[in-house]
């Protein structure tokens, strides 16, 4: 396999402005042979996994979650994902001919899977089977049906233009055959000749283990980032819809988030912990210790360089680059006296929250008590606190809403931020429930209640990234 070559994934969004991502990324002014030596991993267009499965951000149900309730309208929700992908085909295709063969493919995808969840229905029926193993799978197939229409199309239209595009479908698998993420990726791979094809694969893989029970919601990066590994490419790119940018755009306005320059892997780490979607979590792992460098790149626009990831860089001077945070989170508190001098009870609280699936953004602990701050459902939380009190029955187990707002850099040793950020949230009114700063200087962690959380973000990015007296002093080595 070609060695200098490159690995890109086309988030959702990107991949919905079809015109634009063609112009800026796809083509972007290539011709001949500059066009090959690019992989692409393309994400499905935005909102049609939601449509499948349930709505990212509110949770409202899909098709999956219909099915899974034993509710008929699953059916209607078939319909309306496959007619949504066909409406985006009708958008896209200017050749009659390319367009059928889009909207062929989508139903065909859609009958096989209504003829399957047809027959899984019928099982149900019988009162005597429980399709509880099976509706892992059936969610499985329903999220791999947006990346195979998405990367499908994005064939086709690349043919139409000339580009010797190759459909790479990752999302079909069978039980007989289940192999590893690597492998699946490797076997897919290997016949293409990257220098005269390009191929498009789909963000979704069938593989061991379920790509979307072990990577969740947004695992078109994990795809992406084994590719760039097991390829061995020199570089990975991710094209997304805003540049990285020292805080979300839309919380406190374009024209005052800066776009990133620079940054290293652990700052990344820390945005991905916060579920913030810069990189998958585990997508930065094997692009860190393969050095393959990151870039993250805005498709809008479209002479930008955008974001560079290294392993190594440390900004010239001490400074926050990022201000972010998590809006809903709880802190679940662990009192105990016993615990005084004590060791152990830490890993069996570890052991219940990972059994809950509770996702652990950051912890805390003294002499007499633990603290988790955990994202994820209230549902979750109460669970875990449950088991907590079951198994520690002399434990006062609390949990309690709040919001954490986090200033993050590859550097941020300086005396004086902390005091110059509490000052700012103590003059914006904003209470402060807990404080964490670690060593390591890579971020510091400020509690607040979820209704301060935007003010938040936008008072510390003002005080610590805004204003340009923020330009902070290294500490002296000790
Ligand atoms: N610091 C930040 N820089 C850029 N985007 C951010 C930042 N923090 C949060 N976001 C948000 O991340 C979201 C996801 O980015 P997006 O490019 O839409 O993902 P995708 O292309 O994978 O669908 C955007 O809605 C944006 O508002
Ligand atoms: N389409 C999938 C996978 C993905 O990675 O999407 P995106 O790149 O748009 O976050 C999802 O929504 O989870």
């Amino acid at each position: 396999m070609m060695t200098q070559h490159s690995v890109e994934k086309i988030g959702g969004t990107s991949m919905a402005a079809t015109s634009t991502l063609f112009d800026n990324v796809l083509i972007a002014g290539r011709s001949g042979a500059e066009l090959y030596g690019r992989i692409f991993v393309v994400s499905a267009y935005a909102g049609m996994t939601d449509l499948l499965l349930e709505h990212k951000k509110s949770g409202e149900p899909g098709l999956y979650a219909h099915f899974a309730r034993g509710d008929a309208a699953w059916r209607d929700a078939l319909d309306r994902v496959s007619g949504a992908m066909r409406e985006r085909n009708a958008q896209m295709f200017v050749r009659p001919e390319s367009r059928e063969e889009a909207d062929r493919f989508v139903h065909e995808r859609a009958e096989s899977l209504r003829r399957c969840l047809d027959d899984l229905d019928r099982l149900r029926a019988h009162g005597r089977f429980s399709l509880k193993d099976q509706l892992i799978t059936v969610r499985e197939m329903l999220a791999g049906f947006g990346e195979a229409h998405s990367a499908h199309s994005t064939a086709v239209l690349l043919r139409d233009r000339g580009v010797n595009a190759v459909f790479v479908d990752l999302t079909v698998w069978s039980e007989d055959d289940r192999v590893s993420l690597d492998q699946r990726i490797r076997d897919a791979l290997e016949p293409i000749d990257l220098a005269t094809q390009m191929p498009i694969v789909t963000g979704y893989a069938g593989c061991e283990g379920g790509m979307v029970r072990r990577y969740a919601r947004g695992y078109s990066e994990m795809t992406f980032s084994r590719l760039a590994v097991v390829t061995g490419a020199s570089r990975a790119i991710i094209h997304k819809e805003f540049h990285l940018s020292s805080a979300d755009p839309k919380l406190v306005g374009g024209e005052r988030a800066r776009k990133i320059g620079r940054t290293n892997y652990d700052v990344a780490d820390q945005l991905a912990n916060l579920g913030m979607e810069a990189i998958h979590p585990r997508a930065g792992r094997g692009l860190r210790q393969s050095e393959i460098p990151l870039c993250v790149r805005n498709t809008f626009d479209r002479d930008d360089e955008g974001t560079l990831i290294c392993g190594d860089y440390r900004s010239d001077e001490p400074r926050v680059e990022i201000v972010t945070g998590v809006q809903e989170l709880h802190a679940l508190q662990f009192f105990e006296q016993d615990m005084v001098g004590e060791k152990g009870y830490d890993s069996r609280i570890l052991e219940v929250l990972d059994r809950r699936g509770a996702w652990i953004v950051s912890k805390a602990s003294n002499a007499n008590t633990i603290t988790h701050y955990l994202s994820g459902s209230s549902e979750t939380v109460a669970k875990a606190v449950s088991d907590l009190e079951e198994a520690f029955p002399g434990a006062i187990v609390t949990t309690r809403p709040c919001a954490m707002a986090a200033v993050i850099g590859s550097d941020i040793s300086a005396p004086g931020l902390v005091s110059r950020a509490l000052d700012a949230l103590e003059q914006a009114d904003i209470a402060v429930l807990a404080l964490q700063h670690q060593i390591r200087n890579v971020d510091v962690q400020f509690v607040i209640e979820r209704e301060d959380f935007e003010r938040a973000v936008r008072t510390l990015h003002a005080a610590l990234v805004e204003d340009s007296t923020a330009g902070l002093r290294r500490r002296a080595a000790a």
